[in-house]
């Protein structure tokens, strides 16, 4: 078992593909700084990736006390023999006691093989991180049962206290450009030879623009919406309003939209400015994906449906009368 005593510090891996770093990273540097206030514990950012010292310096700028640089032209693309291999000789050297990685394709893919070589647990996929008051354990949260329960799991007894956490639960800190901190570059190198992996091809997932965790409105029907082809209402909003559209899984089953579109627990999670939920009941998997909207606006004919109790604002009432209303509202305000 480890000396638990010679784990310090918590990190945050900042992921990037081609020197474009993903907001997760960024986003997680919230949570863990408030975390490593309250355990008064550094927060150091890990930056693997090629031309990604800016990176290194934007993560401090976020909220991290210092960074560890590894700048190297193996990781411009994500292999998993070079990252696994990477992560576990700096969590190795550095002994952080805790380590949250974003959930992201690549972020799952690492986190429990570097857990599993560092023979620690991983939570994976997770909604909110806190500390156990009692023990200063990491608590880290997840929906399970069908996102049924939270489920609330800990690891005492192995560092470090691994996590996926899924991108846009979080908000990002403000970026603060006086803020100044170490960069420790290490050198770490992997064989390219040794990566059994090989990336042949790039198919964007963002078909047909729907880039739902990056957009700041987001405009999202459900089964109230009542066809395919009322989807159109959806999309004009959206238009009009220059936001992305978004569906529940109902919608998804039916077939009247394409699963890219899907928000919720078993689709996107987002964290727009401005999230309407139209003809959406509200149920809880669907709301595991809404939670950091700014602000939730809601239309919906049943005045007790479950989306008014997150709502911001709730219109009660048919959405083939009001969505219409609604795009010539905006359409006339932009105009005007
Ligand atoms: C493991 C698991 C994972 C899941 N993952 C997801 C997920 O990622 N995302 C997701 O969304 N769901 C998910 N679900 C499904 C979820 O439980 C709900 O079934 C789904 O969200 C319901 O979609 P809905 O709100 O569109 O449909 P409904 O629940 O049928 O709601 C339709 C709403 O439209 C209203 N309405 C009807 N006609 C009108 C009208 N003319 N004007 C105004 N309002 C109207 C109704 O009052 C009703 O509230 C998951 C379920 C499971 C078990």
């Amino acid at each position: 078992m480890a000396n638990l005593s010679d784990y310090k510090n918590i990190w945050v891996f900042i992921e990037s593909e081609h020197g474009k770093v993903k907001n997760v990273g960024y986003e997680l540097l919230s949570v863990a700084r408030k975390l490593a206030d309250e355990k008064k514990c550094g927060l150091i950012a890990v930056v693997l990736g090629k031309n990604v010292e800016k990176a290194a310096k934007d993560a401090i700028c976020y909220g991290a006390d210092s960074a560890i640089l590894v700048d190297s032209d193996e990781y411009e693309e994500f292999s998993t023999d070079a990252y696994a291999a990477a992560l576990t000789e700096l969590v190795e050297k550095y002994k952080p006691e805790a380590f949250m990685i974003g959930a992201t394709h690549n972020g799952r893919d690492v986190g429990p093989r570097v857990a599993c070589r560092l023979q620690t647990g991983l939570t994976a996929d997770c909604t909110d991180i806190s500390i156990d008051e009692d023990t200063g354990v990491i608590v880290w949260t997840r929906p399970t049962f069908g996102g049924n329960l939270m489920a609330n799991i800990m690891c005492p007894d192995h560092r470090p206290q691994m996590g996926t956490v899924r991108p846009g639960v979080f908000k990002k800190n403000p970026y603060d450009e006086s803020r100044t901190g170490e960069i420790i570059k290490e050198e770490i190198h992997f064989a390219k030879d040794k990566i059994r992996t090989r990336l042949i091809d790039r198919v964007e997932e963002i078909a047909g623009g729907v880039a739902l965790d990056e957009a700041e409105i987001i405009v999202s029907g459900g089964r109230g919406v009542g066809s395919a082809e009322n989807f159109a209402i959806i999309e004009e909003l959206a238009k009009v309003l220059g936001g992305v559209v978004g569906c529940s899984r109902a919608v998804v089953d039916a077939g009247w939209m394409p699963q890219v579109h899907q928000v919720g627990q078993s689709g996107k999670t987002v964290a727009p400015k401005l999230y309407f939920a139209i003809g959406i009941s509200g149920a809880i998997q669907h709301l595991a994906g809404i939670s950091a909207s700014d602000t939730v606006i809601a239309i919906n004919k049943d005045p007790d449906a479950p989306i008014f109790s997150v709502a911001d604002y709730g219109i009660v009432g048919n959405l083939n009368e009001i969505v219409p209303e609604l795009t010539k509202a905006f359409a006339a305000r932009k105009n005007g």
